[in-house]
């Protein structure tokens, strides 16, 4: 079957994500003292933490800004020439933007944006963490100890980003990156949600509709993983007790099987904590799983525990003058 379009598999997995927060200190202690993140690096309005099995020595950098929002997604390559063959790739689109020097704990790279904003880039060299003797785990294949606060996350799991028109955003990530999409949502043949990867993960990024059309594409969720349903149950609890937001609690999608509940961090982000990351796909030719939109509710959403509030469907960061006119 010499017509058989290979797949490129060049890009990796997401390396780290950037957070915008109008409250940097709030944001930076949810991480640290309720998701047990630590911070490894202070640098002007940035602060760079990592989960106690992320191997970098980062994968959140918070900066302060006006508002909430998406920062960057930074995606790490198999080596240095499927960095090359990317950028070019990437160049070709004309959505790049060029190249920088880098970044605390990662060294080039290349940065352009998605069809409707999001800001991306493009990278290869990394830094490892070394712990120290404080955190040094007799657990050969975990990276730190685990840390004894809060209920802590153990590695960052993907990013979900809303979009005037995700089936443009898909296709970019599809022809540009490698990308496979594993779920669909559609309505009346168009595409309103979608869920690519570059694993055996259902996704890394996924995009969905957003109602305000004519705004650039906004966040709608960064998701950090447990591995263990159960610590939902215990998470939340220190959640409520600090008066986090919890929008949609513990529960099962439908779409990605994975076991999750939603919170609003201090700064207005949405934050996904991710139980079990759902099925893993080891099948080559995978075929994409087509929701139709009036299906979706009660099953694609939420397989097992509440409805998702309207705010999923409508709210993501920075969020918009029109909701906050609605919201009065
Ligand atoms: O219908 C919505 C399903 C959403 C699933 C996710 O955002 C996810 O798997 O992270
Ligand atoms: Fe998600």
């Amino acid at each position: 079957m010499t017509n058989f379009k290979e797949p490129t598999f060049d890009v990796a997995q997401l390396a780290h994500v950037e957070l915008f927060s109008p409250k940097p200190e709030e944001t930076i202690d949810f991480f640290e003292r309720l998701l047990g993140m630590q911070v490894t690096a202070r640098a002007g309005q940035s602060v760079y933490l990592r989960a106690y099995e992320d191997s970098y020595v980062n994968t959140l950098k918070i900066t302060e800004a006006k508002e909430a929002g998406l920062g960057h997604a930074a995606w790490r390559t198999h080596s240095p020439q499927a960095l090359e063959r990317r950028v070019k790739a990437v160049e070709a689109t004309g959505l790049g933007k060029g190249w920088i020097d880098g970044d605390i704990g990662h060294g080039a790279a290349y940065q352009f944006t998605t069809p409707d904003g999001h800001p991306m880039e493009l990278l290869f060299d990394v830094e490892y963490y070394q712990p120290t003797d404080k955190d040094r785990t007799k657990l050969l294949n975990r990276a730190s100890k685990r840390p004894d606060r809060g209920v802590p996350v153990r590695r960052l799991d993907h990013i979900n980003c809303m979009s005037p028109n995700p089936g443009k955003n898909e296709q970019f990530m599809v022809d540009a990156l490698g990308f496979r999409v594993r779920e669909q949502i559609k309505d009346n043949g168009n595409t309103i949600g979608s869920w690519v990867s570059v694993s055996n993960l259902v996704h890394e990024v996924a995009f969905v509709q957003q109602p305000q059309i004519n705004e650039p594409g906004k966040l709608h969720h960064l998701c950090y993983w447990y591995g263990i349903p159960q610590q939902l149950y215990e998470v939340s609890d220190l959640l409520k007790e600090n008066n986090i937001h919890i929008e949609v609690p513990p529960n099962k999608h439908g779409i990605s099987q994975a076991f999750c509940m939603y919170v609003y961090e201090p700064g207005g982000n949405r934050i996904e904590l991710f139980g079990d990351a759902g099925y893993l796909i080891t099948d080559p030719t995978f075929k994409t799983v087509v929701w139709d939109m009036k299906d979706v509710p009660g099953n694609g959403d939420t397989w097992i525990g509440s409805a998702f509030p309207d705010s999923w469907w409508n709210r993501g960061t920075p969020v918009s003058t029109q909701e906050l006119v609605t919201s009065k």
